[in-house]
């Protein structure tokens, strides 16, 4: 019983897994073979690893670059210092000219996660699907089988929902390995809010259920109040008793797709695991899972992409594609914040101790400030006067963050995105030595005309792809912004957010200041100041039929051109989602277990 209670214990503060790797490491063994290799243990990459091991006669490895998750991933409130550990690829853009001018050097921060679970291991945790609009979309582009009516199955099949007043609603399953809640804590400024926003005109809503549009609080993909990841919902379960046929291993980077350039075949993977190159052949299929980033990375590895972007580069081509040409993002405005005359709200994250930590996650699912999901409390779906999309489809969200840079100090958000110190010490610092109450609604636009891409600097596999997501080169996407904006301020003007005494922090931004405080013209300077990405990258490896030449994949999510090799992350995402992604990213973990299935059964 004692064992059994020290068990419970580290487990539930996280450190099963870091002995697990410690005692029991998964060395791999050269030239094994699998019948399906699955590169990255990510979103997509668990649930399809996972699905398809349901299966005993099938052996498959999940290949992971990053090592495990510990007390920290748990713990929802400390999301944004993720991105300062090991976790995160740490990726960065090219500088940008017309946004991210409040950056260091002008380069925005592009973080992903490096972690069994992936970028769900160090994401803000809101659970959100999307519009039936986006899934219809992408069917009517080409791709069969991708509507909302057959691709709700696939979200439901992976939710298991607890979610009150919600327990009867046909969009929402109970028994599925992901877990998605309500966060029990929640305070003043979020009840203020919420009815703010019902004052504003905004009608309440599930916004994954048959409309989006309206406020709501946040669902968040935790399991008793702790982070439920791809890993802790789909492999951890059933990791111990698929010994025989689910091999994971960690800190294994892959370097290079085998390919037989003959038949354009993938038969294997080469990767490096401490320090030393070994090879793992595929006797079905190879399928990348690795990210919006490291898929199209690993593809032009191999000689899959850009004729001329491989060439320059001395890769030997194997087939033309328009891999990386494509990369949309969700850029938003980092504001405006409002401080108000409350006391006490606002969680200041870097005064939590490790002893809270501890108790917190000891404890069985304590409504303490520890569960909060890095500040996130509530969500608005907007239609701006400016869109010309269907009523139903919103074209703008407001996240209701409690707290801003200053929650911080300085130490997490500020140095996750590469704010300049001057924003920091500028615009925050005398909120965070204030301890004054305050919240930040984030302005996202949903549908952005800016356009970016990815390629390859050179052959080096360990090194970073170039980003450049070209944010805000589209004029109009800095006008719907501003839209978003001057909504955010109309709803913190109605009784509720008045009430407790909600007003702009009136603090300008650096670069700004020559500009009469909100006016248009400053809200404009803010956008491309204050720049900063939701982290939503998709299209790299873009779904769509062979007769579209903007294509990478088809809707089976094979290679075009290519046999036994499929990508299966958000990179497939043919245009950005009236969302946020990683529910999208264990959809199709699901539903290309299911097409995968059905070609080899
Ligand atoms: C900071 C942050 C916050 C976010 N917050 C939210 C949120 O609150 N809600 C939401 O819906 N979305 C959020 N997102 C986005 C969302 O989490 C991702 O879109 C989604 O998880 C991506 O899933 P994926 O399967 O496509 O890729 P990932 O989950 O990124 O998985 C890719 C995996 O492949 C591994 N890998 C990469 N290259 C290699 C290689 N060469 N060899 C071996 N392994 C490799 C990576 O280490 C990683 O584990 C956030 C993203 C970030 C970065």
């Amino acid at each position: 019983n004692g064992n059994q209670r020290l068990l419970d214990q580290l487990q539930q503060v996280g450190l099963v897994n870091l002995l697990e790797q410690a005692t029991r490491p998964n060395v791999p063994q050269d030239l094994a073979t699998y019948d399906f290799i699955v590169v990255g243990a990510g979103a997509a990459g668990c649930t399809l690893a996972a699905r398809l091991s349901e299966d005993p006669s099938w052996k498959v490895a999940l290949l992971e670059a990053g090592g495990v998750e510990n007390i920290a991933h748990l713990t929802p409130v400390l999301a944004g210092y993720l991105q300062q550990t090991a976790s995160n690829w740490g990726y960065h853009s090219v500088p940008q000219r017309l946004s991210c001018l409040g950056m260091n050097n002008q380069e925005c921060a592009l973080p992903r996660g490096k972690v069994l679970g992936g970028t769900s291991s160090i994401n803000y945790m809101i659970y959100n699907r999307g519009n039936r609009r986006d899934f219809d979309g992408w069917a009517s582009a080409g791709n069969p089988g991708w509507s909302y009516a057959e691709v709700l199955p696939y979200f439901l099949r992976s939710e298991s929902a607890q979610l009150q007043g919600l327990e009867q609603s046909p969009y929402h399953n109970h028994s599925g390995p992901l877990s998605v809640e309500d966060v029990r804590y929640r305070t003043q400024l979020v009840h203020a809010f919420v009815e703010a926003s019902v004052e504003a005109g905004l009608p309440r809503t599930d916004y994954n259920g048959e409309s989006q549009l309206g406020v709501s609080y946040v669902q968040a993909t935790t399991r008793n109040g702790r982070r439920h990841s791809a890993y802790s919902a789909y492999i951890q379960p059933v990791r111990d008793y698929r010994k025989s046929n689910l091999h994971i291993y960690t800190f294994s980077q892959v370097t290079r797709l085998l390919i037989d350039a003959e038949t354009k075949s993938a038969y294997g993977v080469e990767f490096r695991y401490n320090s030393r190159a070994y090879t793992f052949k595929a006797r079905k299929e190879v399928i990348l899972s690795a990210g919006a980033f490291n898929s199209p990375q690993l593809l032009m590895l191999s000689g899959i992409g850009p004729a001329d972007n491989l060439k320059a580069i001395g890769v030997p081509l194997v087939h033309a594609l328009p891999v990386g040409k494509r990369l949309y993002d969700h850029m938003c405005h980092f504001g405006p914040t409002f401080v108000t005359n409350t006391t006490g709200q606002t969680t200041f994250t870097s005064r939590v101790t490790a002893a809270e930590v501890l108790s917190y996650l000891l404890a069985g699912n304590p409504a303490t400030k520890l569960s909060s999901i890095g500040g996130v409390e509530a969500l608005a779906f907007l239609k701006t006067g400016r869109s010309t999309l269907p009523q139903d489809w919103p074209d703008i969200e407001l996240i209701m963050v409690l707290g801003s840079l200053a929650s911080d100090e300085g130490t997490a958000l500020k140095l996750g995105a590469n704010f300049k110190d001057e924003i920091y010490d500028r615009m925050y610092r005398q909120l965070a030595q204030a301890r004054q109450d305050h919240f930040t609604l984030l302005v996202m636009q949903f549908h952005p005309q800016s356009v970016g891409r990815l390629w390859l600097r050179d052959r080096n596999p360990l090194g970073w792809p170039k980003i450049d997501p070209k944010y805000c080169v589209a004029e109009e996407d800095v006008e719907y912004i501003l839209d978003g904006i001057k909504e955010a301020i109309r709803i913190s003007k109605m009784p509720a957010l008045q009430s407790i005494g909600a007003r702009l922090l009136e603090r300008p931004v650096p670069g700004c200041e020559s500009l009469a405080f909100a006016s248009d013209d400053y809200w404009r300077c803010s956008i491309r100041t204050l720049s900063y990405t939701l982290h939503h990258q998709v299209a790299t490896c873009r779904m769509g039929p062979a007769s579209d030449p903007t294509a990478v994949v088809s809707p089976q999510l094979r290679v075009h051109g290519m046999r036994r090799l499929r990508v299966v992350d958000t990179s497939i995402i043919p245009v950005p989602p009236t969302a946020h992604t990683n529910a999208a990213a264990f959809m199709i973990g699901e539903k290309a277990a299911d097409m995968i299935r059905s070609d080899w059964s």
